[in-house]
């Protein structure tokens, strides 16, 4: 199903006066009238709520780690996983600190859980395979996990959904997918990921332009995904377009999480109206790939985690733009003056 833009001349008229109408200086309440516009136009009305509000953390490992492109073992995908299954990451606490929910989804961790209370099993692999040798994926496995992705996000019940990942090794894909669907320069597509030193990023460079070369023929979206991408970023991908199709409202995090979204918006253009940039991360190549997609990142803190921590960290904002438009008095019913020049 094609993604409705949300440009509608009518309701956008109604929110700025709404929005200019409230107690305040005339946009002074900056971005956060840019938020409660948007979020308007994507719920179609002048009555914004947020319920329900759910991060999904996808989790998959990558055959690239075989190259020693990531400061950390493969090992750490899966044990972050049971990390997060205990409520001790980073995520945990900022998602519960805002009263988010959170789902954890194995889509191809290298690892057997075993039926595990909390964590959802999409596995498809158990990783994908090296890229830079092979296709990280066949098409028929990354329709799949794109597919997987699309009916997870049917099931949302709320209208917000967050995006987060685990994988050791994703920024390598990211970076890869970044360097092919934007044409950046793969050495401003690439950087510390986990901690890597100068040489190391060096390092992953060079593995990046030698795989880059050796598929140098796949140029479509949906192939550059399934060559050099993850199961989680495919899943993610997946999901982004469904939740899209269903108006809810996209937070996206990191790196990882934006690349997917690159994907996303080469398929389907109109997926952007949806998405609220939650941060910009200190992985460099970030804000080129924001800037790339014309996205203004709501918040700048330095992170460089993933989880989807910054979607959590981001989402009073949200709140904010919501209650202010809600909530605050006009200038005629709080009978305040208004401006007389
Ligand atoms: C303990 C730990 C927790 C994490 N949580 C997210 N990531 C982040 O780091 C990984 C990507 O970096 P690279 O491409 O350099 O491997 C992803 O799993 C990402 O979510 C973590 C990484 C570590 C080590
Ligand atoms: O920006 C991110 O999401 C990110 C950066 C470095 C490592 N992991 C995630």
């Amino acid at each position: 199903m094609p993604i409705s833009p949300t440009h509608n001349d009518t309701l956008a008229a109604e929110l700025d006066r709404a929005i200019n109408n409230k107690t305040k200086p005339l946009g002074s309440l900056g971005t956060l009238e840019a938020l409660a516009r948007q979020l308007g136009l994507i719920q179609n009305t002048r009555d914004i709520t947020i319920t329900k509000p759910a991060i999904l953390v996808f989790a998959a490992d990558h055959g690239v780690v075989a190259e020693g492109i990531s400061a950390y073992p493969q090992d750490v995908t899966w044990q972050m996983v049971e990390n997060f299954l205990a409520g001790g990451a980073a995520i945990n606490v900022f998602a519960k600190q805002n009263d988010c929910a959170l789902r954890v989804i194995d889509a191809g961790v290298n690892h057997d859980f075993g039926p595990r209370h909390g964590l959802t099993d999409r596995k498809l692999a158990h990783g994908t395979r090296n890229f830079a040798q092979e296709p990280a994926m066949s098409h028929d496995l990354c329709q799949t996990a794109l597919a997987a992705g699309a009916a997870l996000a049917a099931e949302l019940e709320g209208n917000v959904v967050g995006f987060g990942e685990m994988g050791i090794g994703n920024t390598t894909a990211a970076a890869a997918l970044m360097h092919k669907l934007t044409g950046i320069a793969v050495a401003q597509c690439v950087g510390a990921g986990t901690g890597l030193s100068a040489e190391g990023i060096l390092h992953k460079q060079r593995v990046i332009e030698a795989a880059v070369a050796h598929h140098a023929s796949v140029t479509e979206a949906g192939d550059v995904l399934a060559t050099f991408g993850g199961l989680e970023i495919a899943m993610m991908a997946g999901a982004m377009l469904k939740a899209a199709e269903l108006r809810k409202v996209l937070l996206i995090d990191g790196f990882i999480v934006t690349s997917a979204l690159l994907v996303a918006a080469r398929m389907q253009p109109s997926i952007l109206d949806y998405c609220i940039f939650a941060h910009c991360s200190n992985e460099s190549g970030h804000q080129q790939m924001l800037a790339a997609l014309g996205a203004k990142p709501l918040l700048n803190l330095g992170l460089r985690l993933g989880e989807g921590t910054g979607c959590a960290l981001a989402l009073p904002l949200l709140h904010a733009a919501a209650n202010f438009l809600n909530q605050m008095a006009t200038f005629e019913s709080a009978q305040v003056s208004e401006k007389s020049e």
